[in-house]
């Protein structure tokens, strides 16, 4: 197992989160925008926690389809070091967030079989990192953060032109055999990391990162 996979703790919400993300060495902390999400957080929140941040932790903004007033909103008052969209966005608008904000975007693709695949590789070609999630089910309320996990042998051996991170599911214990099986060397937690629904466990966390680590 690689000791350099790089990895994302997603939907911090307390002041407690960003210590249990910092004290296990994660190298992404992500910031829910999104007010359907458990664990959604508004601006001022998410200001107070990412001017808490220490250099090396990027901070990582979830939006889903916003528009540009919210997005405006947002960064007029939370240093963010990345965009990742998790909802419908066009490769055209992915493009377009990249040019009016300067920053780089993650583009998250939901996977449920091969069909999905063709996408990775339309946004591989407009984003700066690909986030390869399980595709969430019909009737989800939510497009992510769901704990569900698809099927890893789906994109065993395959490579994108930019860097992508796996999500979906993963849990401190099966983070290492999604690594293993798919070459991944970055990954995404948010459910797998909760005592309840937007709750993170700090205990969970650092399983999770050491998991990961190898
Ligand atoms: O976490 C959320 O609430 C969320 C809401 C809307 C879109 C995406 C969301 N989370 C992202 O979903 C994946 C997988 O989460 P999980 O580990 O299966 O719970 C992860 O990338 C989160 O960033």
């Amino acid at each position: 197992m690689p000791a350099d996979v790089r990895v994302k703790i997603c939907g911090l919400t307390r002041a407690q989160d960003i210590d249990a993300v910092v004290a296990a060495k994660a190298a992404f902390g992500g910031f829910v925008f999104f007010a359907k999400s458990p664990r959604n957080v508004n601006a001022a929140q998410a200001r107070a926690l990412a001017l808490s941040v220490p250099v090396g932790l990027a901070r990582v903004g979830l939006f889903v389809d916003p528009d540009d007033a919210f997005l405006d909103a947002v960064l007029a008052e939370v240093p963010l070091d990345i965009l990742q969209l998790h909802g419908k966005e066009s490769p055209e608008r992915v493009q377009a967030l990249r040019a009016r904000h300067g920053l780089p975007v993650m583009k998250a693709v939901g996977v449920a079989d091969d069909g999905d695949l063709d996408a990775l590789t339309t946004y591989g070609r407009v984003a700066d990192m690909l986030l390869v999630d399980a595709k969430p089910p019909r009737n989800a309320k939510l497009p992510g953060g769901n704990g569900l996990a698809f099927d890893w042998r789906l994109i065993a051996g395959r490579r994108w032109p930019v860097p992508w991170m796996l999500a979906g599911g993963l849990t401190p214990d099966n983070v290492a055999e999604a690594v293993a099986l798919t070459g991944a060397r970055q990954v995404d937690v948010s459910s797998g990391v909760e005592s309840a629904p937007g709750v993170k466990d700090a205990a969970l966390i650092a399983r999770f990162v050491g998991a990961a680590h190898g």
